[in-house]
């Protein structure tokens, strides 16, 4: 459920009506629920409350939406945060979550993130390969600290989720394969300043089926028990994120929070572990909407084109995973018309929807994508000199710009290259 509804034919966030966003912060620009995101956090925490030697560590996968007023949101509720950068790793703490509240992921973590990190006092380090440990030993050592630490093993499952977002299948470039788990981990016991204390998955986002996670899972219990008789003091375990959320309303909703919280009940039931989840879409996916306006309608030979102003930089899902988010008028008129939407970039990819159907529009008109929380404004780019879009944080009838839009003059680069020229002669 969301807080994006329609009142009196026109569409708001929480109490706020989006044209009086419109007509405040110009157009296009990411609209966030702060009652949604906190929502979300709620059903998740209780799905999971009891699962796990104590209660479990819910790290928001800040890729999903860095904006700091979420991450502050979900700080306040008592949210962990899961970060691949020390960028992220510095928002989160910004957000005011503690650094021992924090796992640090990601596959190429560099010599400088690790010692900044392991210097703050993270939760944990998900390791990726035994290189990575071997060299966080070394920022230990130097440190005079201990790291604690899980590897991310690679299960070889298939998630069946878009290829470009699966992460858990063996020519997947994510973590240890777990056919060589135990070498990682004998490794990891000898190398000095290290602690091998918990066992890390995630097999990819937007999972639809738990059948997948389930069997990945399985995986891990099985390696806890080798792990252990092996001598391995294991007391964590990290499940990741990659709930899939419903982007289509008219089809069916993929699993909630509840099936999913039964499920990991059942699976490490006998695992005696603190249990870690990381997720990220599943919080601010459909917290989130982008909000456009039509340029203009334009009549092509085969078909009807809605060229709004929002592009692919703004929204990149489309075209990169022919990903589907709904898209509304904001203020829908009676019928139903069938029509390409568009953004003004120089691609053939910058197509939102082909072909969709949609209330009659024209130039002047407002459009939403929704479940645009997730993976939207933290995905943007410049593209075509494209300042980046605002955002806009709502809270019942109040609202506020947590980003601001970049003057069109930020566009323009500093002339670096004169001096140069001028030094050559
Ligand atoms: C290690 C890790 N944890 C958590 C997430 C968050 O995933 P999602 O947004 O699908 O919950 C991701 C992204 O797929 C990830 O790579
Ligand atoms: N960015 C992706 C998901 C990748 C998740 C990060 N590992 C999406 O929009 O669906």
């Amino acid at each position: 459920m969301d807080h994006f509804d329609y009142r009196d034919g026109v569409l708001h966030a929480e109490d706020v009506p989006l044209p009086d966003l419109a007509e405040a912060v110009g157009t296009p620009f990411y609209c966030y629920s702060t009652a949604t995101i906190e929502r979300h956090f709620r059903v998740f925490s209780e799905a999971l409350a009891g699962v796990g030697v104590e209660p479990p560590l819910i790290a928001y996968a800040v890729k999903a939406n860095p904006n700091k007023s979420v991450i502050a949101t979900l700080a306040a509720l008592g949210a962990g945060a899961d970060v691949v950068s020390i960028g992220e790793l510095r928002r989160a703490m910004a957000g005011g979550v503690p650094a021992d509240r924090i796992v640090f992921s990601g596959v190429g973590k560099t010599r400088e993130e690790l010692t900044e990190a392991l210097s703050l006092g993270i939760f944990q380090f998900n390791l990726e390969s035994e290189p990575e440990a071997e060299m966080l030993s070394e920022v230990a050592v130097a440190l005079g600290k201990t790291a604690p630490v899980s590897f991310r093993v690679n299960p070889d499952v298939d998630a069946g989720t878009h290829r470009k977002i699966s992460t858990g299948k063996a020519e997947n470039k994510f973590g240890v394969p777990i056919s060589r788990a135990l070498d990682a981990y004998a490794l990891a016991a000898r190398l000095p300043g290290l602690d091998p204390l918990g066992v890390a998955v995630h097999i990819g986002s937007q999972l639809t089926q738990l059948g997948p996670m389930e069997a990945a899972f399985a995986r891990v219990g099985e390696l806890i028990a080798e792990l252990r008789a092996a001598g391995h003091d294991i007391r964590r375990a990290d499940l990741g994120g990659g709930l899939g959320i419903p982007y289509d309303r008219s089809k069916a909703v993929p699993p909630l929070p509840s099936a999913y919280g039964e499920m990991v009940a059942r699976v490490t039931r006998d695992w005696g572990v603190r249990l870690t989840f990381e997720p990220g879409r599943l919080i601010v996916g459909n917290a989130g909407v982008l909000v456009s306006r039509v340029i203009r309608v334009k009549q092509g030979e085969t078909s009807s084109f809605i060229i709004v102003d929002a592009a692919m930089n703004d929204l990149i899902r489309p075209t990169l995973y022919e990903a589907w988010h709904d898209i509304l008028a904001v203020e829908p008129r009676e019928g139903r018309i069938a029509a390409t939407i568009v953004g003004p970039v120089c691609e053939t990819g910058d197509t939102f929807a082909e072909d969709r159907p949609i209330s009659p529009v024209d130039a002047g008109d407002l459009i939403a994508f929704m479940t645009a929380g997730a993976y939207g404004a933290t995905m943007a780019s410049t593209y075509n000199s494209r300042p980046l879009v605002p955002e806009v944080v709502v809270s019942k009838e109040k609202w506020a710009i947590v980003r601001p839009r970049p003057p069109v003059e930020s566009m323009i680069d500093a002339d670096l290259l004169a001096p140069w020229l001028a030094d050559k002669g």
